[in-house]
């Protein structure tokens, strides 16, 4: 884990997650253990999603005069759209962009779809690829150009305050959604001069991976009526007058995946949230020439239960050492792993290794109670997973009270430093380029500084308000009156 770039690029061949030989740089192949722990991860999501979302889904090619209609929203994007300009030998008439997001593939649809107050609000998502011509080194998951696992939100409203609250339901969305997957996450609002654009602000959640860069795993953005007066977006209203709507957007990619991998791996390689293992429970039987069928027809009968149990289970018989079998189900990241020979058979017990911890237990398969032990410690598992990610996040996060300390702390430790900051554009890229970082972005959370996740959200939580108290203290960079906390962070 020294050089945590090397360790990720290892870990993405050697547990067979994605091919990056594929001809066409930054776009790479999903091989089958890699495509199970995206489809799990997204399993997760579309279950939280679709309790207040409909999944849609719209064509990839945008028209070019559609996607410049918003022209701060194509000035954003003019650099990284690939385009579309013939249709066979046949030249079109006019050329098409892959989707860097789907702003203006879906708003004049949502302009012919929107008539009556009483057909909002309306929330959509989808989970399409989109495409971006990232001139920035390109990595695996991280930063590629065809972005395969592209979950997008659009919502629309009949009112700013409900516009706003949606932005707090999503962010309550993205904690759930990161909390089920143990990866820590620091709240932060974008500098306006670092937003989504076209995007009135953009609330950003950022993650940090074991080499202590930042990676912005998902982001919220209040489009406001921006989209809504461009593309004519507009309700009748109950009085019979006509309104433009409000909106937001928001969107997480494959660096979900690399977050997982990259948080929870160690030296012996994947630790994977039993909610996205492919398999959660393997069992491997401990051969001897004496009595091997009796081993292996007990493990069989161990597995049944176990699938019927709902777990997803593999039962590894193949006529090789256990211990090449132990490494290599360590490598791949199976959470929790069954070891039952003779003599656990003759005592009734199995010997229980869990990856997280990397420790032997043994627990009585006397009784078929076994099963949901088995099933408590996988949830064990999910916890002290997520516990321990929050605790190495917290060790990369710390205060500065000077821009040299604020360097200083950045240059030896990397991780997010916070400080006061006026809030001033001027002062703050001044700032980017003394400490040569990112300002992510304005902490903005009331709540304690990352304690343990809560998974029941408290309204305070995601009350996103300026911290309280600011104004008592003073930029550390140009010594005017600190308007919030903000913080910086070498990132992907
Ligand atoms: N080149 C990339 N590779 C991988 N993930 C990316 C890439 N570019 C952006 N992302 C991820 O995608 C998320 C959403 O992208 S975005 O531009 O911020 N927002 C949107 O596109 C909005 N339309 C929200 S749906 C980002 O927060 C980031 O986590
Ligand atoms: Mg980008
Ligand atoms: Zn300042």
């Amino acid at each position: 884990m020294t050089d945590f770039s090397e360790w990720f690029h290892n870990i993405l061949e050697e547990a067979e997650i994605i091919d990056d030989r594929y001809p066409v740089k930054g776009m790479n192949v999903w091989q089958p253990q890699g495509f199970k722990i995206r489809k799990y991860t997204l399993e997760i999501l579309r279950n939280i999603l679709d309790k207040t979302h409909e999944e849609v889904l719209f064509p990839m090619l945008i028209p070019e005069d559609e996607l410049a209609k918003e022209a701060i929203h194509v000035k954003g994007f003019e650099e990284e759209v690939y385009w579309i300009t013939h249709g066979g030998l046949t030249e079109l008439n006019k050329k098409l962009a892959l989707r860097p997001t789907s702003e203006t593939a879906m708003y004049p649809m949502f302009s012919l779809w929107v008539r009556s107050h009483t057909d909002l609000p309306m929330r959509f998502y989808q989970i399409v690829n989109t495409f971006r011509y990232e001139t920035k080194h390109t990595r695996p998951l991280i930063r590629v150009r065809e972005i395969t696992t592209f979950k997008e939100a659009h919502t629309v409203h009949a009112t700013e305050e409900e516009c706003e609250e949606e932005v707090q339901n999503a962010v309550k969305i993205y904690k759930q959604f990161f909390d089920m997957l143990g990866i820590p996450y620091m709240i932060s609002k974008r500098p306006q001069w670092d937003k989504f654009p076209g995007a009135k602000y953009t609330v950003a959640f950022d993650t940090i991976l074991p080499d202590g860069k930042a990676l912005q795993i998902g982001t919220v953005h209040n489009l406001d009526q921006t989209f809504a007066k461009t593309f004519d977006i507009t309700y009748e209203t109950e009085e019979g007058d006509h309104k433009y709507v409000y909106q937001t957007c928001y969107g997480i990619s494959d660096r979900v995946i690399a977050s997982i991998i990259g948080i929870h791996g160690d030296e012996k390689g994947l630790c994977l949230p039993p909610a996205v293992a492919p398999y959660q429970v393997v069992i491997v039987p401990i051969i001897f020439k004496k009595g091997a069928e009796e081993v292996l027809e007990f493990c069989r009968n161990i597995e049944a239960k176990l699938k019927s149990a709902g777990l997803r289970v593999h039962f590894d018989d193949r006529d090789i050492r256990a211990g090449k079998k132990f490494y290599e189900h360590e490598m791949r990241g199976v959470p929790l792993r069954m070891e039952i020979g003779p003599r656990d058979i003759e005592n009734k017990n199995a010997v229980v290794f869990r990856r997280d911890k990397l420790e032997k237990d043994t627990i009585s398969i006397e009784s078929d109670d076994f099963i949901d032990e088995i099933k408590s410690t996988l949830s064990n598992i999910t916890h002290d997973m997520r516990e321990k990610a929050w605790g190495s996040f917290n060790k990369h996060l710390r205060d500065a009270e000077t821009v040299e300390e604020a360097a200083r702390e950045i240059e030896k430790n990397m991780g997010i430093v916070t400080f006061h900051w006026c809030g001033n554009e001027a002062c703050g890229k001044e700032l980017e380029e003394k400490v040569r970082v990112d300002i992510l972005g304005v902490r903005e959370s009331k709540s304690e500084t990352y304690k343990m996740p809560l998974t029941e959200i408290t309204k305070e939580e995601i009350d996103l308000l300026q911290e309280e108290g600011a104004a008592a203290r003073e930029c550390i960079n140009c010594g005017k009156p600190s308007t919030c906390r903000t913080m910086i962070a070498k990132t992907y």
